[in-house]
C-alpha cells in the first residue's frame, strides 16, 4: 500500500498518477474528509511502507510531532521553507525520520496538467539513490524522474522560486512588460543560485528542471497560485483577502519571511525576495518595490 497524505491539489494529481502506474493499493488521506476515490483515515494510510507527504510546508511541523513516520519511506512533495524555525523541509524530517528513508519530489507540474496526463518532468532527490528509483517506479510514463542527490538544492529550487513567482506577477499586474518579467526571472535564478550555494546546493540543480524549469513555468503563468497573489498585490488587494479568494496555498507568501530572515541572519544578497517581503509584511507599496529593483 502507498499512502499519499494531503488531498489537495497536488495529492490529488499524485494519487491520479501513481494510481496509474503502481498496482497494489493507493491511498489518500488529508486533515479534512473529502468524498474522493482512495480517501481513507489518517491511521490507515500510516499502515502503509510508502508515504508521499504533499500538506502545506508550514503545517508539516506540527504534522511530523503528532503523527509516527519513524521507519516510513517517505518522498516529500511540499515546496517551502518552516518559517518559523527557519529550516529547510529535508531538515525538519531529518528529525524524525532516517536520512536513508527520505526522498524529495520537485520540478514543473501545475497539478491539472498532471490530472490531465500531460508530459511533465520531475526530479526526485535523496541522499539514498536506492530509495529514490524505487519510488521513480511509482510514477507513469508521461510523468519523466529523474534521479539526483541534491536534496538541498532541490529544496531551495522549490521554495525560491515561489518567491520570484509573486515578484514576476507584480511585475505583469503593473504591466511593466516583457523585458522587465524576463529581467527578473533571470535575475531571481541567480538569486536563487547565491541562496542555495551558501546552503551547500550544487549549482547544476538551479540549471535544470527543478530549478530553471520550475521557475519559468511558476513565475510566467496565471496558472501559478503565487503569480496571481503578486497579480493581485499590484492590484492594490489586501493580502488577507488574496489568500481568502484563492482557497488554496501560495507557498512564497511564507517563503519569502523565511528566506528574508535566513539571509539577514547570514549576509545574503537577496534583493527581491527582500523587496517582496517589504510588500507583503511592511505595507511598501508594489510599484515602490519594482522600481527600486528594476531601475
Ligand atoms: N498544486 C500544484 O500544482 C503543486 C503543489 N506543490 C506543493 O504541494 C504542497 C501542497 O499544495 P497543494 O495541494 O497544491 O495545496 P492545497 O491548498 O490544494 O492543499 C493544501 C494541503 O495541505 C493540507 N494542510 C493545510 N494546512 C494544514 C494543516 N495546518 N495541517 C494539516 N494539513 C494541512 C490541506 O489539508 P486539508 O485538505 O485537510 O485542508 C491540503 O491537503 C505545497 O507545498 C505546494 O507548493 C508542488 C508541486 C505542484
Ligand atoms: O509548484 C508548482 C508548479 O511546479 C505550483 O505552483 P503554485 O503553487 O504557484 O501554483
Amino acid at each position: 500500500m502507498i499512502s499519499i497524505i494531503g488531498a489537495g491539489s497536488w495529492g490529488s494529481a499524485l494519487y491520479h498518477a501513481i494510481k496509474q502506474k503502481v498496482e497494489g493499493e493507493i491511498v489518500i488521506t488529508s486533515r479534512r474528509r473529502r468524498n474522493i476515490e482512495g480517501f481513507v483515515d489518517i491511521e490507515k494510510a500510516l499502515e502503509s511502507e510508502y508515504i508521499v507527504i504533499a500538506i502545506a510546508a508550514q503545517a508539516i511541523k506540527n504534522f511530523l510531532k503528532k503523527y509516527n513516520l519513524k521507519d516510513k519511506k517517505v518522498l516529500v512533495a511540499s515546496k517551502g521553507i518552516d518559517k518559523d524555525e527557519l529550516k529547510f523541509l529535508n531538515e525538519i524530517f531529518e528529525e524524525y525520520v532516517s536520512i536513508n528513508d527520505l526522498a524529495f519530489l520537485s520540478g514543473p507540474s501545475f497539478a491539472k496538467e498532471v490530472k490531465e496526463n500531460k508530459p511533465t518532468a520531475l526530479v526526485i532527490a535523496s541522499k539514498n539513490m536506492e530509495l529514490a528509483k524505487k519510488f521513480k517506479t511509482f510514477f507513469p510514463k508521461f510523468i519523466k524522474i529523474y534521479i539526483d542527490d541534491d536534496v538541498e538544492g532541490i529544496e531551495v529550487a522549490g521554495a525560491y522560486k515561489n518567491v520570484i513567482a509573486i515578484a514576476a506577477g507584480i511585475c505583469e499586474g503593473l504591466n511593466l512588460g516583457a523585458n522587465a518579467k524576463a529581467a527578473l526571472i533571470s535575475r531571481g535564478l541567480v538569486e536563487i543560485d547565491r541562496f542555495g550555494e551558501f546552503f551547500g546546493a550544487k549549482k547544476d540543480t538551479f540549471l535544470d528542471v527543478a530549478g530553471a524549469g520550475d521557475l519559468f513555468l511558476t513565475a510566467n503563468s496565471t496558472m501559478s497560485r503565487n503569480y496571481r497573489v503578486g497579480i493581485n498585490l499590484a492590484k492594490g488587494k489586501v493580502l488577507d483577502d488574496i489568500l481568502n479568494e484563492l482557497g488554496e496555498v501560495a507557498e512564497g507568501v511564507y517563503t519569502t519571511e523565511a528566506i528574508y530572515k535566513l539571509s539577514q541572519k547570514n549576509n545574503i544578497y537577496t534583493p527581491i525576495a527582500t523587496e517582496v517581503y517589504k510588500i507583503l509584511y511592511t505595507g511598501k507599496k508594489p510599484v515602490e518595490s519594482l522600481r527600486d529593483l528594476l531601475i
